[in-house]
């Protein structure tokens, strides 16, 4: 708000009050609908929660030592917390992929130019690019591009390795590229962890979930799920496995093999 235009007025209240509107108008849905499609497919991939639920217990752990935060009532995960969860990104990132945000996107051409497979493209075109489908195209992603995996997204097993935003288009590419990405990242990690520590995100039985095809991709009837409080006992295992006993069990199950 204190800032000033090239002119250097400052800029009106209609201003300000348009870029409010802005980014609410993109950032709220697509940020919630993406969770809502996160935590269907954790319903349907239990393995991939686990692995969340580890490296989540594993920030708690690290901040309150050996015992854990307890049932994880007042945790607040700070910034560099939240940066820490780069399985939880590759999740998020994962579906997103699967179930982006705005599956379709469209744009004008502005001035003659042409495609490098030769397309050409006369002003005032319309190119229209179907994020959903790209998500989903074996020449992109590979013979399973069909299956929720997390782990494509990982390099040597557990940094996070963003693709190419013209590969992994859910946030559009280039000069236009969602300038909330990063925020939207962190938000919804910060909001899937705090409550994956503390519940399960049960769907209901026989809920019909299927997307609607709009200009963002919501569930159309909605998510139906129930939350589960978190027993204490069901995350012991996490905060009470040291890493050297990590180690031994992988020697063993080496050794049995
Ligand atoms: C999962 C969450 C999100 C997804 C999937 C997403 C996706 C997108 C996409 C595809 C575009 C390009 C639209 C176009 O071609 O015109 C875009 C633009 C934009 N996004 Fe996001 N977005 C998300 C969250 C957010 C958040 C949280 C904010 C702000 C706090 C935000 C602010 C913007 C703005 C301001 C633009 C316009 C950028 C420009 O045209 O230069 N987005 N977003």
């Amino acid at each position: 708000m204190g800032l000033r235009d090239d002119q250097g007025k400052a800029y009106s209240d209609k201003f300000l009050r348009d870029i409010c509107v802005n980014f609410i108008l993109a950032g709220r849905d697509t940020s919630s609908v993406a969770l809502s499609w996160f935590f269907w497919l954790l319903n349907r991939n239990q393995e991939v929660e686990e692995k969340i639920l580890a490296e989540i217990c594993g920030v708690v752990r690290e901040r309150e030592g050996e015992k854990g935060g307890g049932d994880g009532g007042e945790f607040v995960f700070r910034p560099e917390e939240v940066k820490k969860m780069e399985y939880l990104q590759a999740a998020l990132s994962e579906a997103l992929r699967l179930y982006p945000s705005v599956p379709v996107d469209h744009k004008e051409v502005v001035e003659d130019d042409e495609f490098p497979d030769g397309t050409v493209l006369k002003k005032g075109t319309k190119v229209v690019y179907a994020i959903y489908a790209m998500g989903r195209m074996e020449g992109i992603w590979g013979k399973d591009c069909r299956e929720f995996k997390p782990e494509r997204w990982l390099r040597d097993g557990r940094r996070f390795m963003s693709e190419s935003a013209y590969k992994f288009t859910a946030f559009n590419g280039g000069p236009r590229l969602c300038l909330g990405k990063d925020f939207a990242y962190y938000q919804m990690k910060f909001a899937a962890a705090s409550i994956l520590l503390r519940y399960r995100v049960v769907v209901a039985e026989n809920h019909p979930v299927v997307p609607k095809m709009a200009l963002t991709m919501y569930m159309k009837y909605g998510l139906k799920v129930e939350l589960v409080r978190r027993e204490r006992s069901e995350l012991e295992k996490y905060f009470n496995v040291k890493f050297c006993d990590c180690v031994n069990y992988m020697f063993f199950l080496v050794y049995n093999v």
